[in-house]
């Protein structure tokens, strides 16, 4: 796919979920849960957050797509998550998966190892996180322990990309990796996504909305350019939101706004460039 290809299928994706409003389930933390959900309802999806193990199952059947994202757990989590991923994974509905935080914790590494064989359609996280995550897995550029800050990554976007790109080539679907700029693969294609605000850095969820907002557009579009469609739009926002605000609070409010007015032509068109693997 050259760059025109991919920029007219962001477009129809864009498109297709204003018009089509499609449900993307969420199992998501108790943190950004609402933030979440406003992202998703911003870009035209339809959201639900769930807790329970039967639930999960039922979004999973029920919508186009889902998202799983492990940052509070709690223990029916242990029952709910692995249950959800492969309700999803049987009936081959794309789901999306953040790993926020891999390695504090013994459940989270324990969930996050039974996901392997569930193959995420887009593995969203930060650099810490996708470099943890092929580690657990046991795949190239991957390391042991994690190098996780809390919730933040401590090196470069550029780091995690052979992690990356092993993920994805694990899973047959897309790995982003998040940051200063988004790395996005398939595996055989890298883009890089550029935009954004040092703001998106100072609240919390811009990460975990992404992730949600990436499961709303899997509903319609291959992992790729729903992971790139993804980047695109927060990409945008940020630098827009930016321009009108001096603060986070103001921010955060703005940057919804920002997602809810981009166009489908905006959105395909914010800057990303095509590398090789
Ligand atoms: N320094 C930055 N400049 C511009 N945008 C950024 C920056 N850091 C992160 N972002 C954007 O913020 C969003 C969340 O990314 P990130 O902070 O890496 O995720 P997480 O919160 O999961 O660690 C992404 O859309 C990313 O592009
Ligand atoms: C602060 C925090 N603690 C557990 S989950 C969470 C939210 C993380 O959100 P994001 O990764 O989008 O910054
Ligand atoms: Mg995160």
């Amino acid at each position: 796919m050259n760059k025109q290809e991919i920029q007219i299928k962001i477009a129809k994706a864009v498109e297709i979920v204003k018009e089509s409003k499609p449900l993307a389930g969420s199992i998501t933390n108790s943190v950004t849960i609402n933030f979440v959900a406003n992202a998703q309802l911003a870009v035209g999806g339809t959201a639900a957050m769930v807790y329970l193990p039967d639930e999960g199952e039922t979004l999973a059947k029920l919508g186009g797509a889902m998202y799983i994202n492990v940052g509070t757990l709690l223990p029916i989590y242990e029952d709910t998550l692995p249950h959800t991923a492969k309700v999803l994974f049987e009936n081959q509905k794309p789901w999306v998966l953040d790993p926020v935080a891999i390695g504090i914790g013994s459940l989270r590494t324990k969930v996050l190892e039974q996901f392997k064989p569930y193959k995420p359609s887009v593995i969203r996280g930060n650099a810490s996180e996708i470099i943890a995550l092929a580690g657990l897995w046991n795949l190239e550029g991957g390391t042991d322990t994690s190098t996780v800050h809390g919730v933040d990554s401590t090196v470069s976007v550029r780091t995690a990309k052979s992690a990356a790109v092993a993920l994805a080539s694990w899973t047959g679907g897309a790995v982003a990796v998040s940051g200063e700029m988004d790395l996005i693969t398939d595996g055989s294609t890298v883009a890089v996504s550029y935009g954004g605000s040092e703001m998106m850095t100072a609240i919390t969820g811009s990460g975990c909305s992404l992730g949600g907002v990436m499961a709303v557009y899997a509903s319609v579009a291959d992992p790729f350019i729903a992971a790139l469609s993804g980047a695109s739009v927060y990409n945008l926002a940020g630098m827009r939101a930016e321009q009108h605000t001096d603060g986070t609070g103001s921010f955060q409010i703005a940057f919804i706004d920002e997602l809810y007015k981009a166009s489908a032509q905006d959105i395909s068109m914010n800057e990303f460039t095509l590398e090789e693997v």
